[in-house]
């Protein structure tokens, strides 16, 4: 029996709105709004707690280290650590926040994994996304490929890659510019790659107003570490007039799980060649495109309410659920949408609505929050079991949530020297109920 297992990210206590996405519709608006740590990590672990629930198998991932002491010193600040983060408060209050983020909590960043079905030597590949457009972000991937590696230990069965050169022209955002169509978890799927540019083409079509992370040079070189080939995957351009509307990852406007893809109309910049692709790639499954039109759902309700950002799960039954947010519900175009889907003719058969405000504000919905990987038996079986959701670890984090986290952050407590204190206490004791060893800079 092979799962696809749902990885994550565990909300960090720094958790804060610094409007470091430019190009984050979300992130932008809630630009210095007072966030609520405990809130946010609460209601991820409630997310997490629902789907195994529902009977899937869940899997929870560390958050980073913030603040990221190593980093502002090497940004120049220097002295003991108060001094450290009064210093940068003062000259650099953008730094400061960048150094504290806690968007490592959004694991569909955190790397690309390939099952082993579709890979040349028959293990599980990750590599973790470099992240290069934003500084905050791309600070991540050393400490995410530590963590992955004591998740995933075994050599027989996982693979690691480190992340790809940080520059540009190779910019990697991880799995929410990568979905996996298949029949069958156990069978080779084909790996759908999106990018929003192309480094080297100046042909290919660009955004002209926001960033476009995602480069169809970096997608082709995952493929490549993880021995894909021609016949398994596909690259596919993300229509550029979309990103300049706020869709800064595809995954907020599309979303696959094994024969369904779900997605809205504009996401593509050729929607009608990617299909025929998808269906000459794989002729023996039959296969469900979901469209959404505009004049069901327009663009900017779907961005607004995360409506493609849904996770597509396949339950025990065969059937498939929709986990949305519940901004889902209050718009009412999407509402309207989701009222009569589980009677079309699809495989989507329910839909479940989950609150996780707190990360939405940042622009991260449910399918941001986590990292999915197909395992087999053998590879779930070595995979780390404190890692894996059970009513016992819920129980657990939460007592750890109310015992270190905060209720309330602003930017003004960032220099708190007493905030990275708690962080460290708190991310210490967390290394030990997921039997992580030290993964974290202040560990080692
Ligand atoms: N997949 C969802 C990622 C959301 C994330 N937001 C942020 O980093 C916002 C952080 C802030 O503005 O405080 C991003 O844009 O990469």
């Amino acid at each position: 029996m092979t799962h696809e297992v749902n990885f994550d990210g565990l909300v960090g206590p720094t958790h804060n709105y610094a409007g470091l996405s430019y190009g984050n519709v979300a992130s932008h608006q809630h630009a210095h709004v007072h966030s609520n740590p405990k809130q946010a990590a609460k209601q991820g672990l409630q997310k997490m707690h629902r789907l195994s629930e529902l009977g899937l198998v869940q899997g929870v991932l560390a958050p980073q280290e913030r603040p990221d002491m190593a980093t502002l010193r090497q940004l120049g600040f220097s002295g003991n650590d108060a001094q450290v983060l009064e210093k940068a408060y003062r000259d650099s209050p953008a730094l400061l926040a960048a150094c504290y983020s806690a968007s490592s909590m959004w694991t569909a960043n955190a790397a690309t994994v390939s099952p082993s079905a579709d890979t040349q030597d028959g293990r599980v590949h990750f590599t973790p996304a470099n992240l290069v457009n934003k500084f905050h972000r791309a600070i991540e991937h050393e400490v995410t490929g530590r963590i992955l590696r004591r998740v995933f230990p075994d050599e027989t069965y996982f693979c690691h890659h480190s992340a790809l050169p940080s520059h540009e022209a190779l910019g990697d955002e991880g799995a929410a510019n990568h979905t996996r169509l298949c029949a069958r978890y156990d069978r080779p799927g084909l790996e759908l790659f999106v990018y929003g540019r192309s480094a080297f083409d100046s042909s290919q079509a660009a955004p002209k107003r926001y960033p476009a992370r995602q480069t169809l040079e970096g997608s082709q070189a995952v493929a490549r570490l993880h021995g894909l080939n021609e016949s398994n995957t596909l690259f596919i351009a993300q229509n550029p007039a979309v990103i300049d509307q706020g869709v800064f990852h595809n995954d907020v406007i599309a979303v696959g799980n094994q024969n369904v893809l779900f997605y809205h109309q504009s996401a593509f910049l050729d929607t009608q060649s990617v299909l025929q692709q998808i269906r000459q790639k794989m002729p023996d499954t039959q296969l469900h495109f979901i469209e959404v039109a505009p004049n069901q759902v327009p663009l900017s309700d779907a961005i607004r309410s995360y409506l493609f950002n849904t996770q597509l799960v396949t339950l025990k039954s065969g059937h498939m659920a929709l986990i949305a947010p519940t901004e889902c519900a209050e718009i009412s175009s999407v509402n309207a949408y989701l009222e009569q889907l589980p009677s079309l003719n699809t495989p989507i058969k329910e839909v479940h609505y989950i609150d996780v405000k707190q990360s939405m504000q940042n622009g991260g919905g449910p399918a941001c929050l986590r990292l999915r990987v197909a395992l087999n038996k053998a590879e779930l079986a070595a995979t780390n079991p404190a890692c894996l959701m059970s009513q016992t670890l819920f129980n657990r984090l939460n007592r750890w949530i109310d015992q270190h986290y905060r209720d309330r952050l602003t930017l003004n407590d960032l220099r708190d020297p007493a905030l990275l204190q708690e962080s460290r206490t708190a991310l210490d004791e967390l290394t030990q109920i997921l039997q992580l060893g030290g993964v974290y800079p202040f560990q080692r």
